[in-house]
């Protein structure tokens, strides 16, 4: 089964091309680390996929859905991006009942799925505190817990542990192993490759635009130059270095 799968996507900023001629699957139940430099076009194309934008060329299915058809496709992700989107006048709480309602949750379901999340992310004595108080990693884990939620099929998640402690990466990291777990699919971009290394079933490095290599972090690891003592970051460097 594939979760996304592209076919020559391309988009043009004006006339600069940022995307070029991007192909690429994803399996289900994948956790894929999708790699690349400042400005090398990860977050426009998790735009494409997310339908927030409209590549100039080429065409892509998530979760089976074309990216043409935007309201389909909606309906079966979760998308966390940089700056999770959040009524700051809101408790931490009423924020996700607002968004659990806004995606048609059953009200019961989602009061139990908040109180879990609520818990496992050590915010459940914040949760009647307006957002606006919130710390920004307690933002962050807000943002998380909307995005997942509603058990969308596909997640896609841009620099999803930003400003998480480590108590909370690590809670972050067996959150998305058990989402993935029944199948659901995990698109993951961090400058963290830690995190990809601990996490990944595949990552894919993108470059100006093009994916210039994926595999497993394994694969990837046993490609570089020098096999001591290699790390995700030392593959990284050597294949993205001008
Ligand atoms: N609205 C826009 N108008 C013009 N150029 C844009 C626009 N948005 C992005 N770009 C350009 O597209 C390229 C890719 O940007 P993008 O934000 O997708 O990169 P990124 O890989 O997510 O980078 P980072 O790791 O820094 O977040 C950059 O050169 C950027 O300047």
């Amino acid at each position: 089964m594939v979760a996304i799968n592209t076919t020559s996507l391309r988009k043009e900023y004006g006339d600069v091309p940022v995307i070029r001629d991007l192909s690429f699957v994803v399996e289900s139940g994948d956790i894929y680390g999708f790699l690349g430099p400042n400005g090398a076009g990860k977050t426009t194309v998790m735009r494409i996929l997310t339908c927030l934008l409209k590549p100039t060329a080429g065409s892509a299915t998530v979760a089976g859905e074309s990216i043409a058809n935007r309201d389909a496709v909606t309906e079966k992700i979760g998308y966390l991006p940089e700056e999770p989107p959040l009524y700051p006048e809101l408790t931490g709480l009423e924020q996700l009942e607002f968004w659990a309602g806004f995606r048609g949750m059953d009200p019961e379901y989602a009061d139990d799925r908040i109180e879990l999340f609520l818990d496992r992310f050590d915010l459940t004595e914040h949760a009647n505190k307006r957002i606006s108080s919130y710390s920004k990693g307690m933002q962050q884990k807000v943002g998380l817990i909307q995005s997942i939620l509603h058990e969308p099929e596909v997640l896609f998640l841009d620099e999803p542990t930003s400003g998480l402690d480590p108590n909370a990466v690590r809670t972050v990291q067996e959150t998305f192993r058990e989402f993935v777990s029944d199948g659901s699919t995990v698109f993951l971009s961090t400058h963290i490759l830690p995190v990809v290394d601990t996490l990944a079933d595949a990552v894919g490095v993108l470059h100006q635009g093009e994916l210039i290599t994926t595999g497993t972090p394994e694969e990837l690891k046993n490609r570089v130059t020098s096999p001591e003592d290699q790390t995700l970051e030392d593959v990284f460097i050597e294949i993205t270095e001008p």
